[in-house]
């Protein structure tokens, strides 16, 4: 029996998934393993750094009371080497050798370089300093930050320099959003198993690996990824043993009203249906539901809308459960070459863009059929050719989702 459903936009889909009750969880986690994870609290600064007044150069530090009528012999009573203290005071034209990055005696004023030094012949104990500097060489305490003072806000994506900066202040563990965990159907009987060997009527599951990787991309963990026959059983049984241990399951294929789009079936059996069509084009069958409190979003099976559908759908849900917006920049952009087709649907084609005086021009990137996935590799954005019964005039504007991860 064929089951009519009720379309609704894109941007209502949009509406429903973002009205979604999803709470981010978050997880502290050593520094180390922390690139590209999702900052969860302000970080901010533990003390003044730096936390001692730090020499710029290699040189001699000496007293303000001494820097005055060069050149002048001056008596070194010491050297302090990165890392080292220097408790004694200075004396009237005493220095102390001292090397970049070291403890600054408190009562030093600066530090002339090396190079403007001479040694005295048969006296190591003394330095010859020909001319005093401008600069003090000296870092001052607390000059790039104080206590408390924010390093990094939350919702950053910590990356090596940002890293680096929570490293600089010994802290050795960080609190991030819990990477959201995945897990991957695809489904289809036509489905070969990788390394098989090609048959009539059978392809490579390629959606398999494009949405693994997606999901990898945009921070989910995949927790795991099958592929099954469309087999209504083998469906369900995956379906409940996935949704109890995952925040998100996405499956493909199957979701049209086909005799083993067994999909469909199982959204309209579950707890609570989001929506089953879309008035859009490629991906109307895209579906999304939540069973036993977990999302499971049911993406097409033909590459393009399969493609198209994850990040108009799944990638602001994975956002929103690390505590960000969407990684999609939407902007409106110029339609800079014809697209002579019309449509009773909104179409969301898979684009092209160059930025060129202060305007985004987009075009589309070859095919505009659902089923085309040879435009995947070079697709930098999606763009959207509203329904209409006439085709687009050329230059019009149209909205455009860059993608992250592309230049
Ligand atoms: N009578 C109707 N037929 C169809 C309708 C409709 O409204 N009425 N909608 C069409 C549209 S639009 C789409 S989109 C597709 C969606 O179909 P499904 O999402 O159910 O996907 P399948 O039928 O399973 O497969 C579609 C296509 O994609 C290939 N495929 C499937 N899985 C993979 C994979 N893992 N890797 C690569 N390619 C895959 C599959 O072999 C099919 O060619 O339904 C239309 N039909
Ligand atoms: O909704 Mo489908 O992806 O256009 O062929």
């Amino acid at each position: 029996m064929l089951i009519r459903r009720h379309p609704i936009t894109l941007e209502e889909a949009q509406a429903k998934l973002a009205q979604l009750d999803l709470t981010p969880k978050t997880e502290t986690i050593p520094v180390a393993q922390a690139n590209h994870r999702i900052l969860a609290q302000d970080l901010k600064a533990a003390y003044d750094y730096p936390n001692f007044r730090r020499s710029g150069y290699d040189g001699y530090a000496l007293r303000a009371a001494d820097d005055h009528d060069f050149p002048k012999i001056f008596h070194v009573v010491g050297e302090i080497q990165a890392g080292a203290t220097f408790d004694r005071s200075l004396g009237e034209n005493e220095v102390v050798r001292i090397m970049t990055g070291a403890f600054v005696p408190d009562d030093a004023a600066k530090v002339i370089m090396l190079e403007q030094t001479r040694e005295v012949p048969d006296h190591p104990e003394q330095i010859k300093i020909m001319t005093t500097q401008k600069k003090d060489n000296i870092t001052p305490a607390g000059s790039e930050f104080k206590a408390g003072d924010l390093l990094i806000a939350a919702g950053s994506e910590l990356n090596p320099g940002g890293l680096s900066l929570i490293s600089a202040f010994g802290q050795t563990s960080v609190t991030v959003y819990a990477k959201p965990k995945v897990a991957i159907i695809t489904t289809g009987t036509e489905l070969l198993q990788p390394g098989a060997k090609p048959q009539p009527g059978k392809i490579f599951n390629s959606n398999g690996p494009l949405i693994a990787n997606l999901v990898a991309e945009n921070g989910g963990e995949v927790t795991e990824s099958i592929q099954i026959a469309d087999d209504y059983q083998l469906l369900q049984t995956n379906l409940k043993r996935l949704q109890a241990t995952n925040d998100i399951v996405i499956t493909d294929g199957g979701v049209s009203v086909g005799d083993f789009d067994y999909l469909a079936t199982a959204a309209r059996e579950a707890d609570q249906l989001i929506f089953n069509k879309l008035k859009m084009r490629p991906g109307s069958v895209t579906t999304a539901f939540i069973d036993h409190n977990t999302l499971i979003m049911a993406l097409s099976g033909n590459p393009g809308a399969c493609y198209t559908g994850f990040y108009l759908f799944v990638e602001p849900v994975l956002s929103r459960l690390q505590g960000r917006a969407s990684q999609c920049q939407k902007v409106t952009a110029t339609l800079s070459r014809f697209y002579p087709k019309t449509n009773g649907y909104d179409k969301v084609l898979r684009g092209t863009y160059q930025f060129k005086a202060g305007d985004y021009q987009v075009q589309l990137n070859g095919s505009d059929v659902s089923g085309a996935l040879g435009n995947l590799q070079s697709t930098t954005c999606l763009f959207k050719i509203p329904h209409s019964h006439e085709p687009l005039p050329l230059y019009s504007q149209v909205e455009t989702w860059l993608l992250p991860y592309k230049s």
